[in-house]
């Protein structure tokens, strides 16, 4: 989030935070069979006021569909990059979907640029209706790629949706809070590879720059390669090691801003020096285009004033993607 007209304290500034070394890992089963909702509520409200990460084990999502996404995400980028290219991003427009090649997306431009390559799907639409929804492309020669990416895809926002209770019963809000906000939301699913580095890196390139993410929930699949690193209060980058069986979930600036800065939208960043390439599956679910966010009430008072403007989830959006991806200048120049 780089919004000029927000407030920007550094978050290490705020001396209630607690600091942190290791990312808590939360049973989320009794919050999905409604056995213990409060209790993984209340472990949910510490990882995001402090943290802004956690992990997620008892996720209930099986096992063989995660392995196969990401045999048909090692499928995928097997590919010769000119049949990779022949869907490149900017072939949807604004809808946003397709591949994008090393360099074609860096997370935080003024420092760095990201080793990495990308494919991007949403839901699936049959034309292009805005900005995140239209049609996907998908590549032909793959057997079983789109059934198996698209059933993925459903079961993340299903979890999702799931999450967003808990953290909902997190704020003392009524559970079913954000359902108004996501009835039909932008949900942007990411297939990433980063190959290796070696010799001397440096900031200037890494697998992925700095960055927040956008919206209000990512849960990200990471194979068993590492690499991922969470910033903590101290300002010291704490890994993100890979834990069988869990998911990482964190949240974004839509979930910062409506707590008025209470859940921390924390900056990560991808550095694999593993010597062998990392694999990640991250899914984001932000909020229908137009709902409005801004800070609750609750969490405004004189002595903590507001410190976001309202923004649309779809603008805010956007505005991030416009800032990330050089190419989206001319698609945007050409509507
Ligand atoms: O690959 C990862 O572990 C993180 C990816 C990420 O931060 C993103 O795509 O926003
Ligand atoms: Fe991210």
């Amino acid at each position: 989030m780089t919004n000029s007209d927000l407030v920007h304290l550094d978050d290490r500034l705020r001396a209630q935070r607690q600091s942190f070394d290791k990312i808590p890992i939360i049973d989320i089963g009794p919050l999905l069979d409604n056995t213990g909702a409060l209790s993984v509520a209340k472990e949910i409200r510490w990882a995001f006021a402090n943290v802004g990460f956690m992990y997620a084990k008892n996720h209930g999502v099986p096992a063989q569909l995660v392995d196969d996404t990401f045999a048909q995400a090692r499928a995928f980028f097997k590919q010769p990059l000119e049949e990779k290219m022949k869907l490149h991003i900017a072939n949807s427009g604004i809808a946003l979907h397709g591949y994008v090649e090393m360099f074609g997306e860096n997370a935080d431009p003024t420092n760095s640029k990201d080793l990495k390559e990308c494919f991007d799907f949403g839901p699936e639409r049959p034309a292009l209706e805005r900005p995140f929804f239209g049609p996907n492309q998908w590549p032909s020669a793959l057997l079983g790629f789109r059934a198996t990416l698209l059933a993925y895809h459903q079961i993340m926002k299903d979890l999702a949706t799931k999450l967003l209770q808990g953290i909902a019963l997190s704020l003392d809000l009524p559970r079913d809070f954000f359902n108004s906000k996501i009835s039909d939301p932008i949900t942007y699913q990411r297939l990433l590879r980063y190959p290796p580095q070696s010799g001397r890196v440096e900031e200037k390139i890494i697998g992925i720059g700095a960055h927040t993410d956008a919206g209000n929930l990512t849960i990200l699949a990471q194979d068993s390669v590492g690499g991922l690193q969470v910033m903590n209060r101290e300002g010291v980058w704490v890994e993100g090691v890979p834990i069988a069986g869990t998911f990482v979930i964190n949240i974004g600036d839509l979930l910062q801003i409506l707590t008025n800065g209470m859940y921390l939208a924390n900056s990560h960043r991808v550095v694999n020096v593993s010597g062998r390439e990392r694999y990640s599956i991250p899914f984001f679910i932000d909020a229908n285009y137009d709902a409005v966010f801004e800070p609750l009430d609750r969490y405004v008072s004189p002595s903590n004033p507001s410190r976001y403007l309202p923004v649309t989830c779809g603008a805010h959006k956007l505005g991030e993607f416009v800032r990330t991806f050089p190419h989206l200048e001319n698609v945007l120049r050409e509507r």
